[in-house]
């Protein structure tokens, strides 16, 4: 089975922490906290304030998103915030090997994350001091778009590199996630998906936890 991780960018603002023990109470596996500048994607959303607030909140790993230029100006302060896992785009910084391994040395987990033009082989170099890579199956810096199909045939090629290596790494999907898009992308080696629109958009979205969990079941 695939874990979950609402993206709380869909979740009702006034009604967060509802929100948040919401998903908790359903099952999840992580909290998805997208941060975005406005510069590296053009959309705002939340700072390090929004991670030091959900962590009384809950005990799911906060796993932090960062949609920013030159990410290594924050990291830190988002480690001493509360945030368990920090993602960090390659297209955002010139320095991806320093950034990852000031996260690590801030105590968190260390996310690599690619944009849809990105090619696998960009970060081979990477995976072996990252807990995790993030493979965007959108164009970030929304909620609610279409599932880019074509990013399929990466996730495969990057779950093959893992399995020859023997590696433990976990692939995550994120963007356009729902019932069907995730047992796509669990059938080509995704073992953590994102979903934001899927979940908080409906009426029932404990069920619509548990469709994403039997999708891939
Ligand atoms: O990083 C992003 C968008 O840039 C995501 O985490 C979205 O929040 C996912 O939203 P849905 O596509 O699931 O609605
Ligand atoms: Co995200």
């Amino acid at each position: 089975m695939i874990k979950i991780a609402p993206s709380i960018l869909s979740a009702d603002f006034a009604n967060l922490q509802r929100d948040v023990e919401l998903v908790d109470r359903a099952g999840v596996d992580a909290l998805h906290i997208d941060i975005m500048d406005g510069q590296f994607v053009p959309n705002l959303s939340f700072g390090m304030s929004m991670v030091a607030a959900l962590r009384p909140v809950t005990s799911l790993s906060l796993d932090c998103h960062l949609m920013m230029v030159e990410p290594e100006r924050f990291v830190a302060q988002f480690a001493q915030a509360g945030a368990d896992l920090i993602g960090v785009h390659i297209e955002s910084t010139r320095h991806i090997y320093h950034v990852l391994q000031l996260i690590k040395e801030a105590g968190a987990k260390a996310e690599v994350v690619i944009n849809p033009g990105t090619p696998i082989s960009a970060i081979v170099d990477l995976l072996p001091i990252v807990d995790q890579v993030l493979v965007m199956t959108v164009n970030p810096g929304f909620g609610g778009q279409h599932f880019l199909h074509p990013m399929l045939a990466k996730i495969q090629e990057l779950d093959q590199i893992k399995r020859q290596s023997g590696a433990t790494f976990d692939i995550e999907v994120d963007g356009g996630i729902n019932a069907e898009t995730v047992k796509l992308c669990y059938d080509v080696g995704a073992t953590v998906a994102v979903a934001g629109s899927y979940i908080y958009d409906s009426p029932e979205p404990e069920q619509r936890i548990q469709d994403l969990k039997v999708a891939t079941n």
